[in-house]
């Protein structure tokens, strides 16, 4: 399986908004890309390695303390957002039949004054980064627009409310993936079980390979790690949207072989609709029911966590 590299040069975050006809090529390379493919690498898409690279230390730090000092800050502890803070081992199952995944996570799904971070450092820095991933993601959203033959607006104005936690469910997560013996794994058991992304769109910044991209008849490839390009793949509700003509392809990361005691870290910025917005089939079709985003993202939540 071939997963196409796009240069976003022209829509990059260093420039300053362009002329739409300017995007016409990018729209069609992506638009053959999500009806064929579902995952495109991007490239030069203007958010500074640094930046990448200072994310994933302050996340391995956090990750590589003892359980007790993470603890306090776990998903669930948080009142005004349930999406938000750190997820132990086994605890989310993103492939529900299969034991919990063997991965750690931190989920920034609130940007508000009242939420208590690890550090003040730890604050900035994600913060800062979700804001950059925030701009890309709705410039991306743009071009999908185009491609699609729509007004931007039409997808635009279901994204009016991401960074504000009880509006929107857009989430920043941050992924590791300690070394471990895979004959201390359960049956079946995955580093990251088979799962399609539950909103719009999601951008992926991967640290090391080991990530599977199921192909059209069904067989998982290995997605190589590209230096300097981000992983950007379809999510579940713009393929509701689109009816199916953009597709939301699964996606895991098993255990290493035998012997192997590599780690892996990534990040993944989520894009979701507003929760009050209603996904409908934009073709007018009735190949999906209409579903509320926020519905959508709490059943998937109850499905990976067996809880919200
Ligand atoms: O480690 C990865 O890159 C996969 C993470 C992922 O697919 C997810 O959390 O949705
Ligand atoms: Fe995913």
């Amino acid at each position: 399986m071939n997963i196409p590299v796009v240069d976003f040069s022209c829509f990059s975050l260093e420039k300053p908004d362009v002329p739409e006809q300017h995007l016409l090529p990018l729209a069609t390379e992506l638009r053959a890309a999500f009806t064929q493919v579902g995952f495109v690498f991007l490239q030069n898409y203007g958010i500074a390695q640094e930046l990448v690279d200072a994310v994933m230390d302050t996340s391995r730090e956090f990750f590589l303390q003892p359980d007790e000092e993470k603890q306090p800050f776990s998903r669930g502890n948080y009142e005004s957002c349930y999406n938000h803070g750190w997820i132990s081992m086994e605890t989310e199952s993103l492939n529900p039949p299969r034991p919990g995944d063997l991965k750690e996570a931190f989920n920034i799904s609130s940007l508000d004054p009242d939420i208590k971070w690890p550090s003040k450092h730890f604050e900035e820095i994600h913060t800062s980064f979700f804001q950059r991933c925030k701009e890309l993601s709705l410039r991306v959203l743009k071009v999908v627009a185009l491609s699609l033959n729509l007004q931007p607006d039409v997808l635009l104005s279901a994204h009016k409310f991401v960074g504000t936690s009880h509006k929107n469910s857009t989430t920043l997560r941050s992924l590791y993936y300690p070394p471990l013996n895979r004959e201390n794994a359960k049956e079946g058991q995955l580093r990251c079980g088979e799962h399609s992304d539950y909103g719009t769109l999601t951008l992926l910044f991967q640290g090391s390979d080991g990530l599977q991209v199921c192909a059209r008849s069904g067989e998982f490839f290995p997605a190589p790690n590209i230096p300097g390009a981000i992983l950007l793949n379809i999510a579940d509700m713009l393929q509701r949207w689109t009816s199916d003509q953009f597709i939301s392809v699964r996606h895991r990361v098993l255990l290493p072989p035998v012997g192997d005691s590599c780690t892996r870290q990534s990040l993944a910025f989520f894009l979701h609709p507003d929760d009050e917005a209603l996904i409908t089939c934009l073709d007018g079709s009735n190949k999906y029911p209409p579903v509320k985003s926020q519905e959508y993202v709490l059943q998937k939540f109850k499905d990976s966590y067996g809880k919200v």
